[in-house]
């Protein structure tokens, strides 16, 4: 498209942005609430908030909490939320066998959810570091990361949240050939509607610190992700990678990090016209409630301002920290 316009003084800019009226007419992307995933850090226990320091407003929910916060995320308008388990260091094993158990807090998340909120839609998180003794999401083997093996093991964890009850799986391991190994396992188990969103251009970030804070992970990560995760300074890989999880049966394809990576989330959109997310991390969460605290910056502006720029680079939708707080700014 070539924009055309006369010369000045015939074209001024200014005359649509003269009133809040003519602006909200002009307005190119909207943001809503129904464009919202809300993640989630779960535990055990009974009427548990217990909040990540690295995060401030975020807190770990026992699964009684879980439902009320739920609840009132579905009645603000928010369609999907996504579980992520903190588990109890005595299940966090070499094998990661707690990761396929149909009885872990996730599952028993998904049967407690899909029971009390039927319409609002629960995602998983599928890879290994929640239960991994060494923090990495496969199967790890004299310090190598194995990728055949730990495909087996994402599909039993896959098949164990789909029979849950899991409308929606988020596998962010970024191991090869996992779409195509998940998408038929649950072909021939009887779950063809259940939906796949690839964490498909996954980047090896340094913006997921808190998140690992959250899970319990920080501590116990031995060594880095580079081996499976993308390096920063590649793109032209993240449109091969989407290709391939497209073409394995992926249905929705997610973009990640989020804010650092708003070029990444417009090639994609407008390479392939898929479903497109992107998850807006812990790290970019804690740095505009970091700099909110010290009275350097509007934190509910640039929280608005931020998701609605996901909107722009092309995304259907955001996984966010922020998605209960933008959703009642929205309403409200
Ligand atoms: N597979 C784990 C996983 N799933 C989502 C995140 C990060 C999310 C965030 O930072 O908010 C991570 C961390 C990692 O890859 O180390």
């Amino acid at each position: 498209m070539t924009p055309t316009f006369a010369p000045y003084p015939a074209t001024r800019f200014r005359r649509l942005r003269r009133t809040p009226a003519l602006r909200d007419l002009v307005q190119q992307e909207r943001l809503s609430a129904a464009d919202l995933i809300w993640p989630v850090f779960i535990r055990d226990g009974q009427g548990v908030e217990e909040p990540i320091p690295s995060m401030p407003g975020v807190a770990r929910l026992s699964l009684d909490r879980l439902l009320v916060q739920a609840t009132e995320a579905h009645r603000l308008g928010i369609p999907a939320i996504c579980l992520f388990p903190y588990t109890d260091a005595a299940l966090r094993t070499e094998d990661c066998a707690e990761a396929w158990n149909p009885q872990n807090l996730t599952n028993r998340a998904i049967r407690a959810l899909k029971a009390e909120l039927p319409d609002l839609a629960v995602m998983t998180d599928i890879a290994l570091d929640p239960y991994n003794a060494n923090g990495h999401d496969g199967l790890v083997r004299d310090g190598i990361i194995l990728n055949d093996e730990s495909v087996e093991a994402l599909v039993r964890m896959a098949l164990a949240q789909a029979e849950a009850g899991a409308d929606i799986l988020g596998p962010s391991d970024m191991m090869d050939g996992r779409i195509g190994a998940i998408r038929t396992a649950m072909e021939s188990a009887g779950h063809k509607d259940v939906a796949i969103m690839s964490y498909a251009a996954k980047y090896a970030s340094c913006f997921y610190g808190p998140f690992r804070d959250a899970v319990g992970a920080s501590g116990r990560l031995v060594g880095d992700k580079k081996t499976y995760q993308m390096n920063p300074g590649n793109s032209d890989e993240a449109l091969r990678l989407v290709a391939r999880d497209l073409s394995e049966g992926a249905d929705m394809v997610m973009v990640k990090p989020g804010m650092p990576y708003l070029d990444i989330c417009r090639r994609v959109k407008d390479a392939f016209g898929a479903p497109t997310y992107a998850y807006q991390v812990s790290g970019e969460y804690a740095m505009i409630r970091a700099a909110e605290q010290n009275g350097w910056i509007d934190g509910t502006r640039a929280m608005a301002e931020s998701l609605l720029c996901f909107r722009r680079a092309g995304c259907d939708g955001i996984l966010t920290y922020f998605a209960p707080a933008m959703a009642r700014a929205l309403n409200g």
